[in-house]
């Protein structure tokens, strides 16, 4: 039997946090301290205007990405092509799915990770004390091939399936047009990175709900994590900041910008860079107002070998990471949930 999920919505906050939500002294978000200064960098997608006629010379873009990959890991993007208008009715079918009543989701609800559509809240494991629940709800299913997987979503707001197979092509083709100029920005052949990650990708979607939250210093609405996959587009409520990313030891907020993506490189990128792009601890935490966001992740295909690319090993920059079968990460990957993972750090080859 499934236990009752977490269930408060917009219209059902409670005024305390229930204890099951809070967590030790240590483990507290410390929102106040957090700085807003020094965000991750904005790149313009039209912002092509300084490449080479000849494409011998890294664009300005590329060379934009390139900074941003090494020194962040993670940026936002606009003028991505994608429509506001499907991003604003994505995020409407979203919001309308999370406050249904649970009765008309239950279907969905499970703690088997192995599902491959799941409505499920995170917890954290902390030392000597009962799990702690994370003040969300998430809901997470494969974006492709459509054409499969269309009979397994929602049925129920009405327009889900529609709206999410219309959002799932966009981003598709935002993905490969983002990973061939990351390629390009390591220096390597526009088709690289994609050629790596094999012929069949997994795109996937976690839409996370985050409710009203009376005290959103004693909780968090996701912990700190990497995202395992190589790449992911995230769409983030306006007006309502919750991301945070680790840059020089301390959390930085991520706040919304109107119409555009957040990009982060996930732990396949890393490898596959050799360490020279980081896939980046990132946490969220919640607000006294709600906050959606819809994270698009692309990985690689289960057969695909992934290691440090060749061009990018030398003398000077040995390889970090042994090759191993994407299938041989995910397993591992299973075998460490619910602890903080340290999943690549299992495929790294010893230091001499
Ligand atoms: O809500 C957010 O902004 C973070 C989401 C996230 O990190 C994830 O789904 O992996
Ligand atoms: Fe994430």
């Amino acid at each position: 039997m499934e236990t009752a999920p977490f269930q408060f919505t917009c219209s059902t906050t409670p005024l305390s946090l229930p204890p099951n939500f809070i967590l030790p002294e240590d483990k507290r978000p410390h929102i106040s301290q957090v700085s807003t200064l020094n965000s991750i960098p904005i790149i313009d997608l039209n912002d092509q205007i300084h490449a080479s006629e000849n494409g011998d010379f890294p664009s300005l873009l590329v060379e934009k990405i390139s900074r941003a990959c090494e020194e962040y890991g993670f940026f936002q993007i606009i003028n991505h092509g994608v429509p506001q208008e499907l991003c604003n009715k994505m995020m409407t079918v979203s919001t309308h799915f999370f406050e249904l009543p649970f009765e008309q989701k239950k279907q969905f609800f499970t703690t088997d990770f192995t599902k491959q559509v799941k409505l499920f809240n995170y917890y954290l494991n902390t030392h000597g004390q009962e799990k702690v629940n994370t003040w969300s709800q998430s809901f997470s299913h494969p974006g492709h091939p459509i054409e499969d997987l269309s009979h397994l979503l929602p049925e129920n707001p009405p327009q889900y399936r529609e709206v999410f197979g219309e959002y799932a092509k966009e981003i598709g083709a935002l993905m490969n047009r983002l990973l061939s100029l990351i390629s390009q920005s390591l220096g390597l052949e526009k088709e690289c990175l994609l050629k790596r990650l094999g012929e069949n990708p997994s795109l996937k979607l976690q839409a996370n709900y985050y409710p009203p939250c009376p005290e959103p210093e004693l909780t968090l609405g996701l912990g700190s994590h990497t995202d395992v996959d190589a790449l992911t587009i995230l769409c983030q409520s306006e007006g309502v900041s919750g991301l945070q990313v680790i840059k020089n030891g301390k959390w930085v907020a991520v706040d919304p910008v109107p119409n555009a993506f957040v990009i982060n490189l996930g732990d396949q990128i890393q490898v596959l860079s050799n360490g020279r792009y980081k896939s980046v601890q990132h946490r969220a935490v919640t607000n006294k107002v709600k906050r959606i966001s819809l994270a698009m992740f692309y990985g690689p295909s289960m057969d695909a070998v992934i290691g440090p690319i060749q061009e990018l090993v030398d003398e000077a920059h040995p390889p970090v990471y042994r090759n191993y079968r994407f299938a041989e990460l995910r397993e591992e990957f299973d075998r460490q949930r619910g602890t903080r993972r340290m999943v690549k750090e299992v495929f790294e080859l010893p230091k001499n």
